[in-house]
């Protein structure tokens, strides 16, 4: 079974960390420090990050020491990733990195309850693990991932249900990204409050 993470936040399962520009939606192109924690099971047949699924693959870290690390990169903003970011309490994270100046963004399916103080948060729902109840609400940018045709219904769902001012994004799946990105394309020009997103930093070969 799981790991005996605690509950108050101060041991995560890391399964790397990295300093990058931000690849992908409202942030792409900005430098930033990424912390991948591991575990996660929404089950994306797709998912580019199947290695993180396994919490226990993962060692217990301490918080305070992924701020420290965050603190010797000249970013002050780090992405929160996964694996599943909120499987995992994520207050003493936040506190930490707001604590030392540093810019708190993440990025979720959605899946579980909120926790942490963000300065971004990314939803991006999956079909195979709703997101749970409330949490759209804390959507700062809604990227739903394109696989086949009926994701743009399961696009408009979500958009239904974020505030007002959530930037829309739709992003290809990498695999299919050839045969939905001209799809995509079509959407956008035709529903323009949604736009496009791409994986840049696949398409610049950096992590
Ligand atoms: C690996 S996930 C980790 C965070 C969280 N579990 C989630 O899904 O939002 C990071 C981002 O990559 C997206 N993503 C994962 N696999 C992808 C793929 N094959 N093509 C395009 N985007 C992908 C996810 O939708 C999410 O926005
Ligand atoms: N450069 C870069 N940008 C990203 N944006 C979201 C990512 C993720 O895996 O969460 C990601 C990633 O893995 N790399
Ligand atoms: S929710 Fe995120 S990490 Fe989990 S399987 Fe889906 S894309 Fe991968
Ligand atoms: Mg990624």
């Amino acid at each position: 079974m799981a790991h005996q993470v605690p509950d108050d936040g101060t041991l995560l399962p890391l399964m790397e960390e990295f300093y990058t520009i931000q690849g992908e939606g409202f942030n792409t192109g900005k430098a930033a420090y990424f912390i991948r924690l591991g575990g996660c099971d929404v089950g994306c047949h797709w998912c580019d990050v199947k290695e993180s699924w396994d919490a226990e693959l993962h060692p217990l870290t301490a918080a305070d020491k992924i701020v420290e690390n965050a603190l010797k990169y000249p970013s002050r903003a780090v992405v929160v990733t996964g694996g599943e970011p909120l499987l995992y309490n994520l207050d003493y994270l936040t506190s930490g990195l707001r604590e030392n100046g540093i810019k708190t963004f993440i990025e979720t399916s959605g899946a579980y309850p909120m926790s942490g103080q963000w300065d971004w948060v990314c939803l991006s729902p999956k079909k195979f693990k709703k997101p749970a109840a409330g949490i759209a609400q804390h959507a700062d940018e809604l990227k739903v991932i394109i696989f086949n045709k009926s994701d743009f219904a399961w696009a408009e769902e979500h958009a239904a249900m974020v505030s007002a001012q959530c930037k829309l994004y739709l992003q290809p799946e990498w695999s299919k990204a050839k045969e939905m990105t001209p799809l995509i394309v079509d959407y956008v020009m035709n529903n323009p409050k949604w736009e496009i997103s791409l994986q840049t930093h696949k398409y610049l070969n950096i992590p």
